[in-house]
């Protein structure tokens, strides 16, 4: 770049990340005419790229993906963060606002190894480090074996390809943003309910930036904003971080809103669900099914949440 760049998009490093922040980028190129080539990416490395051997939950959950970013965001190092929405935590810093969300990618997750859990081989090994995908898989096939699987993508893949799983579950959206659409079956959503706001990237600026707030506002998509957000207060009432298996995806039809949330025992064998209709702006819907569901929770279930 020989001139200097208009806007500074900081992200993570892996391939998806990067194709993220790519397709913020052309986003924000075509929104307001500017060449791609003068929104600088920069890319920062964060404690989570760094540690892959350890299960995220034991050492310190999401902010581990988003601290490096929310400093180099408050350091005016960047302009923006661009996130995937499931691995941002549900509280944020004061002096941080989401300015906008791309529009959503398709939400479910894919299963690789075998098009079905009902194809498992009995006894068969699933990678995945989600409790939530844990919990769906053993609920479906409480003969399967889960074993602690991360990395990113790609290394994923390749731990399968390797044989030492006989299958893993990815989002389809992460996948699809990798060029890898090829790979994998999807899984229907009443077999598995997505995380909440997966398939979501978001772009975070300074609270205080207008010039920011007013440049990524313009590719933000509101139906996504106004789903993501539901999903987003739900795991706020709950009281859940990302060691609660849980599971939650609004859809909007008009100015309606339906929001779906399932709660599980980490074993599977117990399980909550219900669904809670209402209109767009209504900022009461998800705190009342988080209650609702947190009533009639089987013990196994309500003491992973702390709810209030
Ligand atoms: N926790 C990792 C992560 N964060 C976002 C995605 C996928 C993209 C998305 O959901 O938007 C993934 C990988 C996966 O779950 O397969």
């Amino acid at each position: 770049m020989d001139t200097a760049p208009l806007f500074r998009l900081g992200t993570r490093g892996s391939p998806l990340a990067m194709a993220q922040a790519h397709m913020t980028r052309d986003a924000l190129a075509a929104a307001h005419g500017w060449s791609p080539d003068r929104i600088a990416i920069v890319p920062i490395r964060t404690t989570g790229d760094r540690v892959q051997d350890r299960a995220l939950a034991e050492i310190g959950g999401k902010a581990l993906w988003t601290k490096e970013l929310d400093r180099a965001l408050l350091e005016d190092e960047i302009d923006a963060a661009v996130h995937s929405m499931k691995d941002v935590e549900t509280i944020r810093p004061t002096r941080i606002a989401i300015a906008a969300m791309l529009p959503r990618a398709d939400v479910r997750d894919r299963i690789l190894g075998v098009a079905a859990l009902a194809e498992l081989p009995q006894g068969a090994v699933v990678g995945t480090s989600s409790p939530r995908r844990a919990a769906q898989v053993l609920r479906h096939r409480p003969d399967a074996k889960i074993v602690l699987f991360r990395g990113n993508v790609e290394t994923r893949l390749a731990k399968l390809a390797a044989g030492e799983v006989d299958a893993t579950l990815l989002a389809s959206a992460g996948l699809v943003r990798l060029g890898r659409e090829d790979v994998g079956t999807p899984v229907p959503l009443d077999v598995m309910l997505p995380a909440p706001s997966q398939g979501a990237v978001g772009i975070e600026v300074r609270a205080e930036d207008a010039r920011a707030r007013e440049l990524v506002g313009a590719i933000g998509h509101a139906d996504t904003r106004a789903a993501v957000s539901a999903e987003r207060a739900l795991l706020e009432a709950l009281g859940a971080d990302c060691r609660s298996p849980v599971a939650a995806l609004a859809t909007i039809t008009g100015n309606r809103l339906t929001l779906r949330a399932e709660l599980y025992a980490q074993d599977g064998s117990a399980h909550v669900g219900g669904s809670a209709e209402g209109s767009v702006g209504d900022i009461g819907l998800a705190p009342a099914l988080a209650q609702d569901l947190l009533a009639r929770a089987p013990d196994s279930v309500r003491r992973l949440f702390a709810g209030e």
